[in-house]
């Protein structure tokens, strides 16, 4: 086995701390009253396992007994996702649920097989891909059981056949992204599903959880991207998905997509893969506010000549990348903004994929053909390119300096994104007071587009997490009515509370009657994904 994505490393997402340079940090004093504050990684409690000596022998009789593991760092390695919270949990303010153990199946029929086990010594199981959840959703809730396992699928690392006629893969669930390209590309294939938490997010998670990557506008969603699963559940496996299309009654595959492991583990996933891009151009434009941008952004979507990657930041986002990037560069592209009359700049990213130049260049004309946006250059895209993955190391140096930063997304129709970005910006800054909150369109539909939040504030040093806590919950309720509650994070525990109003109770009964049907002693996943008491 390989362990491929490093689990010990929990209380930042890369080994090697970054530095935030001196200008980024007098930026940020001025703009949220950033006291000098260091805010070193503590290693927090483990209390003692609390599985009974006949469920772990039950437990390792499945999977050999080097996999069903309960030694502390292994333990604690898998103690919840990577949120803020999470991540403050690290740092000595909470701290995280940690699960009794860690179980790591080799095969799908193993992973039935500690299902059974699980039913049978009263154990909760908690599926961990990737362990990248921002919503709460690998916390180590036991629920009303006696303990609560990690399920970690990082041995389900098999690409388990391809089909190049059809352009289908089918891949276990528990491989990183950049595996399954990497296994993907001899064949001239790609997933093409590229999230900002590409690097450590699995294939079992993204369909787990509805994910949608950086290029979902050429590539599609997630869901999209599913042609077929295998789910073992406590009561036995269920294979979905014959065909590209089907009239067979509803799509009970996308049941299972998005039933964040509540339902049952997905094992195995078909997944519809493309080819690899000959060539890829990125680039960068601006366009004078955000409302003028979003009616470009829609103009591509509903002329149906979106980039592949399409990406619109408000002026307050541009400006913050403005003001971290510095350098005689930035100060070049600000003289430039304001030679063309661009007062509020606000920067625009698109990205094509294609198998030639020439089909490249013929999709930018289209795309532009009649847009009011003034070219910056390939440049600036291919550093958005490069940097694209960064935002979760930003986010360590952030922390490092006492900073509160924490991302929310939604969605909503076109003609509701004025003022859902309004009413969020304004319970953001009612809870938090001194505060830099930006916005971006990644995700454009015909009918809507998403809307993703990254808030920056001084750490209220007494109760951090409490801070971060009525922040959201004022968010969540501004989100109310206006869009949904989630875009592609999911539900896990932090939306739970608010699915109810988007979905209508007789909606959260349908999802209880099937966990019901599939999970009848609820072992899986308890408290997340249906409100309380359903789970
Ligand atoms: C810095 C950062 C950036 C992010 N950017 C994006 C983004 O651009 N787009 C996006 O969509 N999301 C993003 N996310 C959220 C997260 O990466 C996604 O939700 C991702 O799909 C989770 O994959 P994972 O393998 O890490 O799943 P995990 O975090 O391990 O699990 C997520 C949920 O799915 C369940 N689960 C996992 N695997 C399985 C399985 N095989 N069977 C059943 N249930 C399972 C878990 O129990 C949990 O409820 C980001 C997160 C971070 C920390």
């Amino acid at each position: 086995m390989t362990e491929r994505i490093d689990h010990t490393l929990r209380d930042r997402w890369a080994p090697t701390p970054g530095a935030l340079p001196p200008h980024a940090l007098r930026w940020l004093r001025r703009r949220t009253g950033l006291a000098a504050v260091r805010t070193p990684a503590r290693v927090p409690d483990v209390p003692g396992s609390a599985l009974s000596d006949d469920a772990r022998d039950a437990l390792a009789a499945v999977v050999g007994p080097g996999f069903a593991r309960v030694d502390r760092d292994s333990r604690l390695g898998r103690a919840g996702g990577l949120s803020y919270v999470d991540l403050l949990g690290r740092r000595g303010s909470g701290g995280p649920a940690v699960p009794d153990a860690v179980v790591l199946p080799g095969t799908p029929e193993q992973v039935l097989d500690v299902l059974r086990a699980c039913v049978e010594h009263d154990v909760a199981v908690v599926p961990f891909g990737g362990g990248t959840s921002v919503v709460g959703g690998v916390a180590a809730l036991r629920g009303d059981k006696a303990a609560v396992i990690a399920l970690d699928l990082s041995r389900l690392d098999r690409l388990v056949s391809v089909d190049p006629v059809s352009r289908v893969a089918v891949l276990q669930a528990g491989l990183p992204a950049p595996e399954a390209d990497r296994l993907l590309a001899p064949h001239g294939l790609t997933i093409g599903h590229v999230p900002q938490s590409y690097e450590r997010a699995t294939i079992g998670g993204f369909a787990a959880t509805r994910s949608a990557g950086q290029a979902s506008a050429g590539y599609g969603r997630f869901e999209d991207l599913v042609e077929g699963v295998r789910l073992a559940t406590p009561v036995g496996q269920w294979r979905l998905g014959a065909a590209p299309a089907s009239a067979a009654g509803p799509d009970l595959k996308q049941l299972v997509v998005g039933s964040e492991g509540v339902l049952g583990v997905i094992t195995e996933v078909a997944v519809r893969v493309r080819p690899r891009p000959a060539v890829e151009r990125y680039e960068g434009f601006a366009v004078d506010g955000f409302d003028r941008g979003s009616a470009v952004v829609r103009s591509l979507a509903q002329r149906r000549v979106p980039a592949d990657v399409t990406r619109l930041s408000d002026e307050d986002e541009t400006e913050v990348s403005l003001a971290l990037a510095g350098g005689w560069k930035t100060k070049a592209l600000k003289a430039l903004l304001r030679a063309r009359g661009i007062a509020r700049p606000c920067l625009l990213v698109l990205g094509w994929h294609g198998a030639s130049e020439d089909e490249v260049r013929r999709r930018r004309g289209e795309a532009l053909r009649g847009e009011r946006v003034a070219p910056l250059g390939r440049a600036l895209g291919e550093a958005w390119r490069h940097g694209r993955f960064g935002g979760p190391r930003q986010r360590d140096a952030l922390m490092d300096v006492g900073v509160c930063v924490e991302t929310l997304e939604t969605a909503t129709r076109w003609s509701r994104v004025p003022e859902l970005r309004a009413a969020v910006r304004r319970a953001l800054t009612d809870a938090l007071g001194d505060c830099v909150v930006m916005c971006h369109i990644s995700h454009v539909y015909e009918t809507g587009a998403s809307l993703y939040f990254t808030v920056l504030a001084a750490r209220d040093a007494e109760d951090p997490v409490g801070q971060w806590q009525v922040a959201k919950a004022a968010a969540s309720e501004a989100i109310g009515g206006l869009g949904t509650i989630s875009h592609h994070h999911a539900v896990g525990v932090d939306h739970a509370p608010y699915l109810e109003a988007e979905i209508g109770g007789l909606g959260v009964e349908v999802l209880a009657a099937v966990k019901r049907t599939l999970d009848p002693t609820g072992v899986l996943n308890p408290g997340k994904l249906l409100p309380g008491g359903l789970a």
